[in-house]
């Protein structure tokens, strides 16, 4: 017997929108994610069998694409694979995943003096926990050598700076070491934490406050140096200041070192790679 090829389109065309469906419902948490899982493992012939297991967790509000694929390999489950098609530990170890209410995405704030290491530490973030994402700051001070427009900040005038006020595009904003003005903006951070990323901002003290102000789900972490001479050490050491710019920020360091209890965690950075370990920990995803 042969199969008529547009009987057989016409199912596929069945399944995919019965698929969408499911999704469509986990995504508006109108059945959990786990629901979906038992229902493919009871029934073998069902929709919800012939689900890819990307679909499955893709589907989970907030839960990013980074981080599906994060989860999956730890899980050790080949994106590849249907719901149906798991192995009886695969299914365990989805099970118990899905079982626990998926971390939301989160808004993270690393600050600390001058010169800790902020920069540093975050860069290291960049290159080893690429799920988590880096807000571009807008800055009026002039870029340094090697710095590029749009990746390590936005380069704008004081006017450009002002339409940005006026505008309300900041989340929150200040004049830094009483020189020149920083800001993070707004829908670029909203819109990746739509996606269900966290996003990592690397800011001043004055800007962490507003923050905690305004969103205090988001997560507030210290970076501190070992010892006041390492702090001093570093900002020498890195020489992208003359001896009046060093003093004024060696002014705000001491106040801004005081105000550590005001944080959810602090992390000491000694070694790079250990304190970016620590913070992203501290995120927990
Ligand atoms: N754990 C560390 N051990 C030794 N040196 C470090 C460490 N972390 C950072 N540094 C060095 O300290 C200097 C200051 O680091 P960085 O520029 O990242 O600081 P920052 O906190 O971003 O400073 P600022 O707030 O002034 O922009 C750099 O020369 C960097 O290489
Ligand atoms: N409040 C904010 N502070 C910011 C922002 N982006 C950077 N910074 C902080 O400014 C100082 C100086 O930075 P530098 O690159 O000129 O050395 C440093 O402490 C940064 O953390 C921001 O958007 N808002």
């Amino acid at each position: 017997m042969t199969l008529d090829p547009a009987l057989g389109a016409e199912a596929a065309l069945r399944a995919r929108r019965a698929r969408a469906e499911v999704k469509r419902a986990v995504h508006a948490r109108e059945r959990s994610a786990l629901h979906v899982a038992e229902h493919a493992w009871e029934h073998p012939d069902s929709v919800e069998a012939g689900l890819r297991v990307t679909e499955l967790v893709d589907a989970i509000p907030g839960i990013g694409r980074h981080r599906m694929e994060r989860v999956l390999e730890r899980l050790e489950i080949s994106p590849r694979k249907r719901v149906g098609g798991l192995g009886s530990r695969q299914r365990t170890r989805l099970r118990e995943w899905l079982d626990v209410d998926p971390a939301p995405a989160r808004l993270i704030v690393l600050a600390g003096p001058t010169a800790v290491g902020k920069g540093t530490v975050a860069q290291h973030v960049r290159d080893h926990y690429p799920w988590i994402r880096h807000s571009v700051s807008w800055t009026t001070r002039a870029p340094r050598p090697g710095e590029i427009d749009g990746v390590h900040y936005t380069f704008v005038s004081d006017a450009e700076f002002d339409e940005g006020l006026s505008e309300d595009a900041f989340l929150e904003w200040a004049k830094v070491h009483n020189s020149h003005r920083y800001g993070t903006p707004r829908a670029q951070v909203q819109s990746v934490l739509d996606t269900g990323d966290s996003v990592l901002l690397e800011i001043d003290l004055q800007g962490a406050r507003q923050i905690r102000d305004r969103m205090p789900e988001a997560l507030l972490v210290f970076l501190a140096p070992p010892s006041w001479e390492e702090l001093v050490r570093r900002l020498v050491g890195r020489g992208t200041e003359d001896e009046e710019e060093r003093s004024r920020r060696l002014a705000t360091a001491e106040v801004e070192l005081a105000s550590q209890d005001e944080f959810d965690a602090v992390v000491i950075n000694r070694d790079v790679a250990e304190a970016a370990a620590e913070v992203v920990a501290l995120i927990g995803r």
